[in-house]
């Protein structure tokens, strides 16, 4: 069924910076409708935008016109959730300039009433399942994280998981990143201790690249499973849906950003995706408008984000989209273009279908291809380099008529892919776009010969897809705590521990004492050293660092700490509470003496 992606604007308060600069409130809101007034021309250089909600935030809960972020999650998460339970895909995408409360929007704080539309979802959905009393009834939920930063896929789940991953295609699986953790979970607090070493894991790599993450797409990834056994028949069926969770990279331009040289280079390949996102709205918005309805060229191949989104994009999904503003006159120019980005996502239709029994038919459409390719391997007397899986293969020799019939799925997850394209004009594809990303672009559907080698990748890749799929549930929940305890030794091997405190997982000495210690375990990124620190008075060389400074990262018992080579040789340390960044000079002798030692009692 053709439904519109849902499109809510959520304005926040000012912050500390707009405060102190008496900054004025550009944005009012009525109803549905959100105005916007230029503040150079404030008597008629208003604009008028109507939406699915919009969402005044800006004040406090006294006020009552004041959304709460229960309200932001009843009315957008909770309806998604109810279509994931129904069998949909569902996408919530938060898009924003940087500052305008996406992290809010989508994640939230740990402070109770705080939290974000992705742990409230998270909750409800175990609570749900967890009233069900239908006996023929059982679900199962695996979670993936991960970080798209200049169109490089990282494995936020995963201690081991090191570089970037590859985007492949898959002829039949559509659109996948090989090798990421699918997670199976039990539970909220499972899902809430992933979710936080995740957040934990990209700040950590934002603070390495010396960036932070508001530079980065994160794409929380829930894979939910509904089995039925139907007593009389003893009948399995199942229905999946794959709910993705996304919030993107700032969306101010590289240009207003200040951005220059190599930043500016990485700034155009950040945006690369972002940049692609908004074609890709356009093209669609464009295309509902067309009296031909067809989709000449939608670019969902020029990015790794919506190459991976496609679905979520005017496909078989049912999405929504909340645009974060900022309320201050001093970005009234990108809160304007935020506007008209939500306004054109609008009108994008999404044709859903419910996902019913993916798996038995994928698995054996997967097995078809793997005979398909064993025997035609065969035939070309190859069963030696087959068992070998052996890659010297003349690249030239040529298999004939290995053609995979054409059919474009769902971005992949276990089990998750709908059986066919819900809405065909949507899943044409362009050309390959993207030059040095991780997206695999060679493997497109052919229906032309392909070598032997591409052969053998094929039935490596497909084999290792149904592997995946075939896994069992004790299996995969055998393979979470696996990764569970590698990160533990991993964080223990640095001097520190994991534990429950009070519900909250942080980041603790082993000695209760304050402490400093270096979580950055690549020598090589020496300059740039990262330290998880305990609140209290911490002294740097001369200097006291004082670390109930640091506000919300002392809520959550821990802050990111790291230091800095400038062109003089001198060490700088940062002290970075969430976006906000504090300098502060020190010696380096000190820091270096630090540094020598994993833990420091201070
Ligand atoms: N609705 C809100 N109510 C209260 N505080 C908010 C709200 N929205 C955002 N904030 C606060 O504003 C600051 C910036 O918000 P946030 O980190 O969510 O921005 P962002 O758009 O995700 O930025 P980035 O692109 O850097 O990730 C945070 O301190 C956050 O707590």
């Amino acid at each position: 069924m053709a439904a519109s992606v849902k499109v809510a604007v959520r304005v926040r308060p000012f912050n500390s910076r707009e405060t102190n600069l008496d900054s004025k409130c550009v944005i009012q809101m009525q109803g549905k409708s959100t105005c916007i007034t230029n503040p150079k021309q404030p008597k008629d250089g208003a604009k008028n935008f109507t939406f699915d909600y919009s969402y005044w935030s800006h004040t406090s809960a006294e006020d009552p016109a004041f959304v709460s972020q229960q309200q932001v999650y009843r009315d957008i998460g909770e309806e998604m959730l109810l279509h994931a339970f129904e069998g949909y895909n569902v996408c919530i995408f938060a898009y924003g300039q940087t500052g305008a409360g996406k992290s809010y929007t989508m994640m939230g704080k740990q402070e109770p009433g705080q939290q974000g539309i992705i742990p409230q979802l998270c909750e409800d959905l175990f609570k749900r399942t967890l009233e069900n009393k239908d006996p023929e009834l059982s679900y199962s939920v695996e979670v993936s994280y991960m970080e798209i930063y200049c169109e490089r896929v990282r494995d936020l789940l995963n201690p081991k998981s090191k570089g970037a991953l590859r985007v492949r295609e898959h002829p039949i699986m559509g659109p996948y990143v090989e090798d990421l953790s699918k997670l199976a979970v039990t539970s909220y607090s499972d899902i809430h201790d992933l979710m936080d070493c995740g957040n934990k894991a990209r700040t950590v790599a934002a603070t390495n690249m010396n960036e932070t993450s508001s530079r980065s797409h994160a794409v929380f990834t829930i894979v939910f499973t509904q089995h039925r056994r139907d007593q009389l028949t003893n009948l399995d069926t199942e229905k999946v849906s794959k709910v993705s969770l996304v919030d993107l990279a700032g969306s101010e331009r590289a240009d207003s950003s200040g951005a220059k040289g190599m930043r500016l280079k990485e700034g155009a390949n950040i945006n690369k995706s972002l940049t692609t996102l908004g074609k890709v709205i356009s093209a669609l918005a464009e295309m509902q408008g067309s009296k031909k309805r067809k989709a000449d060229y939608i670019p969902y191949r020029d990015s790794v984000l919506t190459w991976l989104l496609k679905e979520n994009l005017g496909g078989n999904s049912r999405t929504a989209m909340i645009a974060a503003l900022s309320p201050a006159d001093i970005n009234y120019e990108e809160t304007l273009s935020t506007l008209r980005y939500a306004d054109r996502a609008k009108q994008i239709r999404c044709n859903a279908i419910i996902n019913e029994d993916p798996n038995a038919r994928l698995i054996r459409e997967l097995k078809d291809e793997v005979k398909r390719l064993r025997e035609l391997l065969l035939s070309q007397g190859l069963s030696e380099l087959m068992a070998a899986q052996a890659t010297e293969v003349n690249n030239n020799n040529c298999v004939p008529g290995v053609g995979v019939a054409s059919q474009p799925a769902a971005p992949a997850s276990n089990g998750a892919p709908p059986p066919q394209p819900a809405n065909p004009d949507a899943a044409q594809e362009g050309e390959p776009g993207s030059d040095d990303s991780t997206l695999d672009q060679t493997e497109e559907f052919q229906e032309e010969p392909i070598t032997k080698e591409e052969a053998v990748e094929r039935l490596q890749e497909t084999e290792k897809i149904i592997a995946e799929l075939n896994e069992t549930w004790e299996e995969k929940l055998r393979k979470t705590e696996n990764i569970r305890l590698e990160r533990e030794t991993l964080l223990a091997e640095m001097g520190v521990s994991i534990k429950e405190d009070g519900g909250t997982v942080g980041v603790f000495s082993p000695k209760g004492t304050p402490h400093l210690v270096n979580l950055n375990e690549d020598p090589l990124m020496s300059e740039c050293l990262l330290y998880y620190i305990k609140e209290g008075v911490t002294r740097v060389g001369q200097k006291e660092v004082d670390i109930r400074l640091s506000g919300q990262f002392i809520k959550e018992q821990h802050c990111v700490f790291y230091s800095q080579l400038n062109e003089n040789g001198e060490v700088y340390v940062t002290l970075e509470p969430l976006r906000e960044q504090r300098l502060t000079s020190m010696g380096s002798r000190s820091l270096n003496q630090w540094c020598s030692n994993k833990e420091t009692a201070l």
